[in-house]
């Protein structure tokens, strides 16, 4: 087990940030941390990284307990937060240096790491740079490397890609495959549940500082009821029409807007094809028709009632 925690509590005064939180990340996984803004994912990452106290729980990485003093087991971690962490009067490669620096002591050794992770986030044309020349994403690209330079076998990273353009966003994301193909577990804590669809090999759903389900997202899915939703392009549907609709057994909601019909399923068998018979039947014609599985959106929804979209 890369990290364990158990019954994991902080509070902030009297706000309960993380509530009794279990969580056990593996060797090679991407694991996914996926929740609302402040849920509590930053909380537990810092908790994890024995940055923050906590009021109650154990966390262990690598089997050992973390504590602040781990160094050992911090050479063993690359922390990539939230919010970007360089030095303004360093260069992209002053700065890749000097992190890594503080594990990696062989000057030629180092110089060898830092190049690498220049290629590794694409900016080898911009190692003279200071970090206010570079753009939203080249900046979150250096926040990167700064972080993964020295090699660490568990890497964790906090929301990278928020504010970053789509180019950025992708190469942020197909890097992060690669450093798990080259070895490294990986701890990725996102709201944006498409990104966390695309990479991560198993997820946990946070909400109020609490996991509500943990799995592959196959298994997330599998889940829930409901099953499907569909959308129609219909030009006139009646009320009368649309309330026949909305009483079948399977649907558990519809909404008819902008001569789209949109029905979600709860389950239920050849939905798709029960709808189209009623509508050809009752001479309602129809446009385009499109159908798709449950999101993890579909997942949160679900179980806390709410959307995970901001
Ligand atoms: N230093 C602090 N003092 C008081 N409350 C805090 C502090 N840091 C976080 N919180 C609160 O704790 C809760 C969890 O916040 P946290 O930042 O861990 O959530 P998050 O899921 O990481 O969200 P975000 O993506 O917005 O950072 C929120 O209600 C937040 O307002």
């Amino acid at each position: 087990m890369v990290i364990n925690v158990q019954n994991l509590v902080k509070r902030y005064g009297e706000l309960v940030a993380v509530d009794h939180l279990n969580l056990q990340v593996r060797e090679g996984e991407i694991f996914g941390l996926l929740g609302p803004n402040g849920s509590g994912k930053s909380t537990t990452i810092n908790c994890i990284l024995s940055l923050l106290k906590y009021d109650k729980g154990s966390i262990e990485v690598f089997g050992k307990p973390m504590t602040p003093t781990s160094y050992a087991l911090k050479r063993d971690i690359g922390i990539v937060m939230q919010n970007v962490a360089v030095f303004n009067e360093l260069t992209v490669y002053e700065n890749i240096n000097y992190f890594c620096g503080l594990y990696i002591k062989d000057k030629e050794e180092r110089r060898a790491l830092v190049e690498e992770a220049i290629r590794f986030v694409g900016l080898e044309d911009f190692k003279r740079f200071l970090p206010k020349k570079l753009s939203g994403g080249l900046l979150r690209r250096l926040n990167i490397a700064c972080g993964i330079a020295h090699k660490p076998k568990l890497i964790i990273l906090d929301e990278p890609t928020v504010a970053v353009d789509p180019q950025s966003r992708n190469a942020i994301l197909e890097g992060i495959q690669k450093l798990n193909a080259e070895g490294a577990t990986i701890v990725y804590t996102s709201h944006y549940m498409e990104e966390v669809e695309q990479i991560c090999t198993r997820i946990a759903i946070m909400d109020k500082g609490k996991t509500l389900a943990m799995g592959t997202k196959e298994e997330l899915k599998a889940m829930i009821r409901s099953a499907e939703t569909v959308h129609v392009e219909i030009f006139d549907l009646s009320d009368a029409h649309l309330r026949i609709i909305e009483a079948q057994d399977s649907v558990s909601k519809v909404h008819y807007q902008n001569n789209f019909l949109e029905i979600h399923y709860s389950g239920g068998k050849n939905n798709l094809m029960q709808l189209l018979n009623y509508l050809q039947n009752n001479g309602i014609s129809f446009g385009r028709v499109t159908s798709e599985e449950p999101t993890l959106n579909d997942v949160f929804l679900e179980i806390t009632g709410k959307e995970l979209r901001d």
